[in-house]
């Protein structure tokens, strides 16, 4: 016998297919947060940041966001199960108000994005940006000094550098392969890599 799927259910698949989804992947500290905010405030678009969904469900206390707690303060990956769903309930919420979506830090791995397909919807485009472990580590160290969050801090930074350089290459190669990626550089200034951003987005308006 098949899985019974609502009509609602049905409904709500189409329109997260017929909606643009931009993946925004990037080492810890590259920019992917800066420059979804100029890409909203330009396009009208929706912003999904995978670790502000997880980071909220820390702060709410709730049982998953207890599980999930040491897992983030050291620099590793939250489960793909709880990302997804946190990430599929945000998409939904926004679903009929919502002009495209960026989400942004996700996939991490290459089991995200072909979860996220069978689950969600295939991505539009994946924007990488991409800049050195230096200029990533530099940038988190000056955010640290006015951020609150718990893994902006060097022991933890290592960590998630290391768990960002050995997960991406397949990724890269996975959506490359796929005609789907599209690479920024990020070294210049947030203004410059934000035109570079722009090129990439019109074309796919
Ligand atoms: N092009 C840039 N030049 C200089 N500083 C930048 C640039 N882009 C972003 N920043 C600053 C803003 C922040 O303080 C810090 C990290 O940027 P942010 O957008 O938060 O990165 P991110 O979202 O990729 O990091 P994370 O993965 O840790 O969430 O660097
Ligand atoms: N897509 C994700 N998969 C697993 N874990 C994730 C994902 N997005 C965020 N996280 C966790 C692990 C990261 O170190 C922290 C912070 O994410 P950031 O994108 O740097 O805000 O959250
Ligand atoms: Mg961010």
């Amino acid at each position: 016998m098949g899985i019974c799927v609502s009509s609602d259910e049905k409904a709500e698949r189409e329109k997260l297919k017929k909606t643009k989804i931009i993946f925004v992947i990037g080492g810890p500290g590259s920019g992917k947060g800066t420059q979804c905010e100029k890409i909203v405030a330009k396009y009208g678009f929706t912003h999904l940041s995978t670790g502000d969904l997880l980071r909220a469900e820390v702060a709410s206390n709730s049982p998953t966001g207890s599980q999930i707690k040491d897992i983030m303060q050291n620099g590793y990956l939250v489960p793909l199960e709880i990302v997804l769903k946190l990430l599929r309930n945000a998409m939904l919420q926004k679903i009929n108000t919502c002009k495209g979506f960026l989400i942004d830090g996700y996939p991490r791995e290459i089991k995200q994005g072909l979860e996220f397909e069978k689950m969600i919807a295939p991505p539009t485009i994946v924007l990488i940006i991409t800049c050195s472990a230096d200029t990533m580590k530099q940038r988190i160290m000056k955010r640290a000094a006015t951020s609150s969050r718990a893994d902006d801090n060097e022991a933890t930074i290592v960590n998630r550098l290391e768990t960002y350089f050995r997960s991406t290459d397949p990724i890269i190669a996975y959506y490359e392969k796929r005609g789907l990626l599209r690479k920024v550089p990020a070294e210049g200034d947030a203004d410059v890599v934000f035109n570079e951003c722009c090129k990439v987005i019109d074309i796919i308006l």
